[in-house]
């Protein structure tokens, strides 16, 4: 994959929905700070590919960071405190990762964003994620921050119904997507990610998704 000299910089906030903000490269400098966060997390708690209540296996493999971490299995959809794999905590939320996720709410509006959980999705080629709401976490009043990593991937952004027509927006290395508020329950989606290489991180996309689980 080319990448121009201005690729890095951040852009101007594009209005998704009302109380929904896509940052384009936001994250921007913290790049490398970022990389060294997540190498930390993932050592400790590796990806895993969880069982859909429905007995489905994802497709993206998901691991946590934070005071609890979102986890799916026969019985449910649920954050826990510990990691189901180790019976340990999750890693604590690096200062790097609250740092973002906190300015990068603020930029969309919400300032003094409270976060306890991180979950951080992998996307290999052809991973994808289908239509839902995020509606497992009890502070609902606090946005969601979700920052794109790696290869680009097409993201769906729909209404409050399943049903409600989608925003198709391609979210590309380093943009950073809020929705909160009036769009909170949005429902939305990943589209499965097109084979690439990413310079960096090869051939996947990851992606940091913060919100107030508890
Ligand atoms: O990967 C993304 O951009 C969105 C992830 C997501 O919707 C989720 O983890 O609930
Ligand atoms: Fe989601």
């Amino acid at each position: 994959m080319q990448s121009s000299f201005f690729d890095d910089i951040p852009q101007s906030p594009i209005e998704l929905a009302q109380g929904a903000v896509v940052l384009p490269r936001f994250v921007g400098d913290a790049m490398p700070s970022l990389y060294r966060a997540l190498k930390e997390v993932v050592t400790a708690a590796p990806f895993r590919h969880l069982i859909t209540p429905g007995g489905h296996k994802m497709s993206v493999g998901m691991t946590n960071c934070g005071s609890a971490g979102w986890v799916s299995d026969a019985s449910g959809y649920r954050y826990s405190k510990q990691d189901p794999m180790t019976g340990n905590q999750w890693p604590n939320l690096p200062d790097c990762f609250l740092e973002l996720a906190q300015s990068a709410a603020a930029a969309a509006g919400y300032a003094q964003f409270e976060t306890d959980a991180c979950l951080i999705n992998q996307y290999r080629v052809g991973a994808k994620l289908s239509m839902h709401q995020d509606r497992d976490e009890g502070g609902l009043e606090q946005p969601i921050v979700s920052v794109s990593l790696g290869l680009p991937a097409t993201f769906l952004f729909g209404g409050l119904e399943r049903t409600n027509p989608t925003r198709k927006i391609l979210l590309e290395h380093g943009d950073v997507v809020v929705w909160g508020g009036p769009s909170r329950l949005c429902f939305h989606a990943v589209n499965a990610i097109q084979s690439g290489v990413h310079p960096d991180l090869g051939p996947r996309r990851l992606n940091l998704t913060f919100r107030k689980a508890v």
